[in-house]
């Protein structure tokens, strides 16, 4: 990894290339499966509706594009969009819903037409994108006006004490189960990303910056993941 204090878009698709295999299973153990309850969330408050044309930016293995998928019916169609062939490759293993494409892609440069989408996802990864307010600018644009979008991810607390399980979980759960898989670098990456990530107050006001005309940050489990409601 370069010696930046953030990793570069190159370094961060090795990351989600190389955690593949490993990446659901983990998520699963590590948040004893409540990571299913916030992508149920995150899903319901972007309001699919049956017949919606859907976007699911940084899809990963494809968890909030398959529930998408179920919400938008037979008439509906989700776009899964990742940038890690690893990621896709699971994704398609997984789930084989006919109303799903999965689609090799840059959520900093979208391959998709202005005002083109009903409503949008971001799981886990805004705070993984190399630079939040290009890609908050590109989801603006490929949504139609309004519609909205969720963006689930990990948050810091205020409180304090939050703040200190987070970190004593992260480092004394999440990194030595990582190391089971030779994933200690990887899922160490974590920690570092969510002291960069914004908190809910200011990805606010960059959703409001970036030309949504409403942005609503909602604080999941105290504080430690959160999610934010766009609406063009
Ligand atoms: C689905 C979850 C995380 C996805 C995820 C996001 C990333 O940016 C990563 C980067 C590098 C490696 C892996 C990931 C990654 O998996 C959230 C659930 C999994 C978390 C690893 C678990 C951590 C949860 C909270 C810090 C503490 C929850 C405590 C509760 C009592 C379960
Ligand atoms: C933590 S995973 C989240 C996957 C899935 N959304 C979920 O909720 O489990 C973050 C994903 O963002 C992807 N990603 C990061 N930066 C990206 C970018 N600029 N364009 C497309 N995908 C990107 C990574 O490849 C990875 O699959």
């Amino acid at each position: 990894m370069s010696n930046q204090s953030s990793p570069n878009s190159t370094e961060i698709q090795a990351i989600f290339d190389q955690i593949a295999p490993e990446y659901d299973r983990l998520n699963q153990e590590l948040s004893l499966g409540l990571h299913r309850v916030w992508k149920l969330m995150t899903v319901k408050w972007c309001q699919p509706e049956k017949g919606d044309f859907a976007l699911d930016i940084c899809c990963g293995s494809g968890d909030l594009t398959n529930l998408l998928s179920k919400q938008v019916g037979k008439t509906g169609q989700v776009i899964g969009l990742d940038f890690s062939p690893q990621q896709l490759k699971i994704a398609r293993q997984r789930f084989s819903a006919t109303n799903i494409n999965w689609i090799e892609g840059d959520a900093l440069n979208l391959p998709f037409a202005d005002s083109s989408f009903d409503c949008a996802t971001i799981g886990y990864g805004l705070r993984n994108v190399v630079d939040i307010t290009q890609s908050l600018g590109e989801l603006y644009r490929v949504l139609k006006p309004g519609a909205k979008a969720a963006i689930l991810d990990f948050h810091q607390p205020t409180q304090t004490i939050a703040k200190l399980f987070q970190n004593w979980y992260l480092d004394h759960i999440v990194v030595p189960a990582a190391e089971r898989y030779g994933l200690t670098d990887q899922y160490a990456y974590i920690s570092p990303s969510i002291d960069r990530f914004p908190q809910g107050p200011e990805q606010v006001k960059l959703g409001y910056q970036s030309g949504f005309s409403s942005a609503v940050h909602y604080p999941l489990l105290a504080g430690l993941m959160g999610v934010l409601v766009l609406k063009k």
